[in-house]
């Protein structure tokens, strides 16, 4: 357990923080999320011991870290830095093994238990092969391997990591947060200063959302990571959903962006799967009023609207839509000022469907680059303009905005210019 109180640290004038409180419970993974300069590297520094506050308190397990000597200090902390390049030239094994000096007399060789904690450090890093290289000629994401291999070698109760996964690979980021995720749930208590948000949501137990030396937010990742949440501590407006591989929050950050293009007040999505999701989550972005439907209850683009807050007209999955169902579209679209269909929509088959658009001023958004599941390229499946792009349906739309503003909708199945 690590607990924070009143601390006050600054370098030189600048205060960082002051009266901050935190504290990790023993056996967590806590991930310290939150916008560059908010403290989180210097939260960690403290916490180590590596910085010496101003005032305040740090207590790891009840001992206050001040009172502590260094190998004292090393045995219950162990780090694991933002910068990892090495200041000589040591090999991987022999690095891996300075994890131990704190439990060894300066010129005893290394006991038994000092090379099994480095042998499995190098195995659970997937660093054993590198044993024999010299840590100065491994890649970045290497290298980090390795220092996480010294920090597994250093046996500590507390582990602190500074951007652990900054330079790792997609593949190596999920197995490193996998492997310290596994320390923290064998009862190693865990902070970790992590900028991606989804994986800091898919691994931690807890966040804390530091912004400007304060704590915004802490608690369970779904609890904290909510877009008005996440928009206070990045000022940045940003969009959270779920990622549907591991249930965990998502969140896209959108630049605040003033010069986005005039859209009709109401926009109607129809639409499934993944590519409907996406134009949910761009057109939400904008102050349009946006409904969708029908969309199968438990669908994607059905559970993502609800997640934006989007209105929903919902058909049983797998049903067809009745007469009640095309009713229910019609007024959709009438209430609506345009539409966009995805053109992977199951519906584009039902001529009930097809005439019901045909009224509307209606884009048809190629999915095929975004996921679509079916790319229903029939020319004769509407006589809608197509975008390609979905990153230029607001562009697209603001044309109907403006065409809207000059033409009424007198004339039926309008045109309007392809991007
Ligand atoms: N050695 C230093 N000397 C002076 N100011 C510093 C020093 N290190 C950090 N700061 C300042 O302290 C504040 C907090 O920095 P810190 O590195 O802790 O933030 P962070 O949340 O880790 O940021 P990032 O996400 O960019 O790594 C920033 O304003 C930073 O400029």
């Amino acid at each position: 357990m690590i607990d924070v109180e009143s601390l006050r640290v600054s370098y030189g004038e600048a205060v960082v923080f002051d009266d901050f409180e935190t504290s990790v419970p023993g056996g967590t993974f806590v991930g310290l999320v939150g916008p560059n300069g908010a403290g989180k590297s210097t939260l960690l520094r403290t916490i180590s011991g590596s910085l010496s506050p101003d005032s305040g308190r740090i207590t790891i397990d009840g001992t206050p870290v001040e009172t502590l000597r260094s190998r004292e200090q090393s045995r219950l902390v162990s780090v694991v830095p933002q910068d990892t390049s090495p200041a000589f030239s040591f090999t991987v094994g022999h690095f891996v093994e300075m994890g131990r000096t704190p439990y060894r007399s300066r010129f005893s060789p290394p006991d038994e238990t000092d090379r099994r904690l480095v042998d499995e450090a190098l195995d659970r890093t997937n660093t054993a092969r590198f044993e024999s290289r010299a840590i100065d000629e491994l890649s970045g994401g290497e290298r980090q391997r390795v220092v996480l291999a010294r920090a597994l070698a250093q046996d500590t109760p507390v582990i602190l990591l500074d951007e652990p996964t900054a330079s790792l690979d997609i593949n190596h980021q999920v197995e490193i947060l996998s492997l310290v995720a596994d320390l923290a749930a064998s009862g190693k208590t865990i902070v970790a200063a992590i900028h991606d948000l989804d994986l800091a949501a898919r691994f931690c137990d807890e966040l804390r959302l530091l912004a400007d030396g304060s704590i915004v937010d802490r608690g369970r990742p779904d609890a904290v990571l909510d877009a008005e949440t996440v928009e206070r501590a990045f000022e940045t407006e940003g969009v959270v959903t779920r990622n549907y591989a591991t249930g965990t929050p998502s969140v896209t950050a959108h630049p605040s962006d003033t010069d986005s293009p005039a859209i009709p007040d109401r926009v109607h999505v129809l639409g499934t799967g993944p590519a409907a999701a996406r134009v949910l989550s761009i057109l939400s972005r904008t102050d349009s009023d946006v409904s969708i439907g029908p969309a199968p209850a438990g669908d994607v683009a059905a559970v993502t609207a609800t997640e934006l807050g989007v209105r929903s007209h919902d058909i049983q999955a797998f049903a067809g839509v009745d007469a009640d169902g095309i009713r229910t579209l019609r007024i959709a679209l009438h209430e609506a000022d345009a539409t966009v269909v995805t053109d992977d929509c199951a519906l584009l088959d039902d001529d009930r469907v097809l005439s019901a658009l045909s009224e509307q001023p209606t884009i048809a958004v190629a999915t095929a680059a975004i996921g679509g599941d079916r790319h229903n390229s029939n020319p004769a499946t509407g006589p809608f303009d197509r975008t390609s792009d979905p990153d230029s349906l607001l562009e697209t739309l603001a044309t109907i905005g403006a065409r809207e503003d000059d033409e009424t909708r007198a004339s039926p199945n309008p045109r309007y210019p392809p991007l």
